[in-house]
């Protein structure tokens, strides 16, 4: 019998007993099997794709996709249409490929969908909830469904809906929810039977900025609190590089550019600054820009870039760059806010890409959108 050794413990770390001691003792030796598993893990390709195709009769959903996915937060992003929804069904062995192959957790897609989908949880972008029942009995049958037995399913239900926010809502009826309450149902009833990999589809649609930004900081802690892998689609790019670890960009179909979020949001040479106003210089941006111009020093306005507000932007040439802000500001007597080295916006390269036509594989982005 396999145990899945993480269910011996809720989501605050606390023993799920009663057990018997036959029972305690099999599930320490998952205990056991499962930090070993845990510390070679990270070596592990989560999802790997080979020239995965999906052809319709009048759309190539998807054409040729080779990629390597790794544990962690994983985002999948590409413009409406790109094939990110098809991809999610092949690799849940939902939907068959037409050619190539696919593997998730080491399970063939073709054979084994049936395996995939115990370890895999799956939340799907459309709104599929039963409006006449509550979150708390939705959610239990979902963990019934999946196999685990009554009390056991009441139990993680209770403490799943509490991880995403809806504890006190949990016995209204659905049909009552916001938009944001029915992304969190949907999110519930993929973790409720403790996957090691979860898909989520579009999870911030339709919600409201604050709302989006508290789904993207559960999502962040379902990686870092319980230790599940995420593959989480997007049509929007910028809101992936707070949340992932990875980001996958697809077009048409294809794979236009698989790289860690570090290696999208390097380090640049670009130089921000950002002074106070003073009485005797109501504007201190623009007597900075003066003073560093009549001293060969050409900087531009930041404030189109996303976060920048009254921010000048120059290039660092060295140590002398910053000693020489740094004395310009004090003989101005201004206060000096900020002075950093930028990172990239993933937003930004894609930009930057497209401005001098070339791409990483020859194919179009305009379609990809960007977010803020
Ligand atoms: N069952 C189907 N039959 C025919 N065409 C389909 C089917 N499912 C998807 N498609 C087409 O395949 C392409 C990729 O669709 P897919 O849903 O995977 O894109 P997506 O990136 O998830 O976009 P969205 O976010 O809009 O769902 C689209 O052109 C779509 O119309």
């Amino acid at each position: 019998m396999w145990i899945n050794p993480r269910r011996l413990f809720d989501f605050r770390g606390t023993p799920t007993g009663p057990y018997d001691w036959s029972l305690t003792r099999i599930q320490l030796r998952g205990l056991t099997t499962a930090v070993a598993y845990a510390t070679t893990f990270d070596n592990v390709t989560v999802i790997a794709t080979e020239s995965l195709s999906k052809r319709y009769p009048r759309v190539t959903a998807l054409d040729r996709l080779s990629v390597d996915v790794g544990p962690g937060v994983t985002g999948l992003v590409g413009a409406n249409g790109a094939g990110k929804s098809t991809l999610i069904k092949i690799l849940l062995g939902l939907s068959p490929a037409t050619e190539g192959r696919a593997e998730v957790l080491g399970l063939d897609v073709a054979t084994q969908g049936g395996a995939i989908r115990e370890r895999v949880g799956y939340m799907p972008e459309h709104d599929c909830l039963p409006p006449d029942v509550s979150a708390t009995e939705f959610v239990v049958h979902m963990a019934r469904m999946s196999g685990l037995p009554p009390a056991a399913a009441r139990e993680r239900t209770a403490d799943t809906l509490r991880h995403v926010g809806l504890y006190e809502e949990r016995y209204r009826p659905i049909g009552g929810y916001s938009t944001g309450m029915k992304q969190r149902v949907k999110l519930a009833q993929a973790l409720v039977h403790d996957p090691q990999l979860v898909f989520l589809d579009e999870p911030t649609n339709g919600l409201d900025p604050v709302g989006r930004d508290e789904m993207l900081g559960l999502i962040r802690r379902i990686h870092t609190e319980f230790g599940i892998s995420v593959l989480v689609t997007s049509h929007l790019l910028g809101e992936l590089e707070r949340t992932c670890d990875h980001v996958v960009v697809v077009d048409g179909g294809k794979l236009l550019r698989s790289s860690s979020t570090t290696d999208f949001t390097q380090t640049t040479t670009t130089l921000a600054i950002e002074v106070t106003d003073t009485d005797e210089h109501p504007d201190g941006t623009s007597a900075v820009r003066e003073a560093l111009h009549a001293r060969g020093v050409e900087t531009h306005d930041g404030s189109g870039l996303p976060g920048a507000g009254h921010i000048l932007l120059l290039t660092a040439e060295g140590e002398e760059t910053y000693d020489l802000v740094r004395d310009v500001v004090a003989d101005l007597g201004l206060g000096l806010i900020r002075m950093e080295q930028r990172r990239h916006h993933i937003a930004e390269v894609f930009r930057e890409e497209q401005t001098d036509g070339t791409d990483v594989q020859g194919v179009r982005k305009e379609a990809v959108g960007h977010g803020s």
